[in-house]
């Protein structure tokens, strides 16, 4: 069992995530950290009879305490979007955020498991990645962004055009990053029954439908945030798949995920070769003990997925720049 900290536990996605890492059984101690409302959800979900012992952590100063013996850390601190906002708009003030709670990580826990889901995923990961590396603690088979709602909304769409039940073993792997056209779900590996009732207008609007799922979702929300609970299940998703391989040492475990391709060497050169040499993708990746342990490569893609690689990486250069310039440009 591990200590699992969540850093803005108290948000939108914070709470729901906690309530969902308060029932699984691989966690014994559920930390939880905010700057506002923390020592009430803290309270609450500890009358819940699941193993797991829950603490509260509210500012600054309790920072390093959540931190402390954290062998996984869960991060959607940070501001959501408005209607008309893009994700890289968040970037002015989460790109702080996430460089802070590193910083602490890196000092107090630096062989966690790092899981980024604040926004903009496609430089927030990265600037992780830089502030783990100025600390000299920097491991890229422990970091990871959380791309896993992509792949859960593919599944979804997928099945309502389909008319099929959603389930997570005809999942469609989605590569890449995490926004708008850096989003690409890989339809040429559904399953052949349900790919074959797919025209060509068809999976282009459903591809559409998952690069802007979450635009749908600000959309609906009306000004009150973006995706909450779909993502609390995404990121509970992702956390308990990586304590299966780390804590029960469960193998074959694959999930999808923003990471450093150095992580693997081999495979990760190949995917670089695919992808205009690109530091970070969104990768189908098999997690292990020691975190990251094999990235799959692209394989063959249909012409219609190599376009949209190829449209995806100048988005992906630019946004990966920009937050490893940010922790340059930081005093740490
Ligand atoms: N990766 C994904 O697929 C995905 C999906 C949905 C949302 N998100 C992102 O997750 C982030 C959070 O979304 P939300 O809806 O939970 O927002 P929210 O505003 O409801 O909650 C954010 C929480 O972070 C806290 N916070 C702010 N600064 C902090 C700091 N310095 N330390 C600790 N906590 C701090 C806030 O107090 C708040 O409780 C956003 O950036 C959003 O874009 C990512
Ligand atoms: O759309 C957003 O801003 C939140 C999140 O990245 C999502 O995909 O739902």
């Amino acid at each position: 069992m591990a200590k699992v900290t969540v850093l803005g536990a108290a948000g939108g996605i914070g709470q729901p995530l906690s309530l969902l890492m308060k029932q699984s059984h691989l966690v014994s101690h559920l930390a939880l950290y905010d700057i506002v409302n923390v020592p009430g959800v803290a309270a609450d979900l500890s009358h819940i009879d699941t193993p797991a012992l829950v603490t509260g952590h509210l500012g600054p100063d309790q920072l390093g305490d959540a931190l402390k013996g954290a062998q996984l850390v869960i991060i959607p601190a940070g501001i959501p979007r408005k209607p008309g906002m893009s994700r890289d708009e968040l970037f002015k003030v989460n790109a702080g955020i996430v460089r802070d709670l590193a910083t602490a990580a890196a000092t107090h826990c630096p062989k966690a498991f790092m899981c980024i889901i604040s926004n903009p995923v496609n430089s927030t990961v990265p600037i992780v990645a830089e502030v783990f590396k100025k600390h000299g603690v920097y491991d890229p088979k422990r970091l990871f962004g959380v791309t896993t709602l992509d792949v859960v909304r593919a599944n979804t769409f997928l099945a309502s055009v389909t008319g099929t039940t959603p389930s997570n073993s005809t999942r469609v792997p989605v590569v890449g990053g995490h926004a708008g056209v850096t989003i690409i779900p890989l339809f040429s590996r559904a399953p052949a029954s349900l790919r074959s009732q797919l025209p060509e207008q068809q999976l282009k609007d459903l591809t559409h439908r998952v690069q802007y799922g979450g635009d749908e979702v600000v959309k609906a929300k009306d000004g009150a945030g973006s995706a909450t609970l779909s993502m609390a299940f995404a990121g509970a998703r992702f956390a308990n798949a990586l304590l299966r391989a780390v804590v029960e040492g469960a193998s074959g475990v694959v999930e999808p995920s923003f990471v450093p391709l150095e992580a693997d060497p081999l495979n990760g050169e190949t995917v670089k070769k695919d992808c205009d040499n690109l530091e970070f993708f969104a990768v189908e990746v098999e997690l292990g003990a020691e975190g990251t342990r094999r990235i799959h490569q692209l394989g063959e893609l249909s012409p219609y997925e190599k376009e949209m690689v190829r449209n995806a990486t100048p988005e992906l250069h630019a946004s990966i720049k920009k937050g490893i310039e940010f922790v340059a440009a930081s005093k740490l």
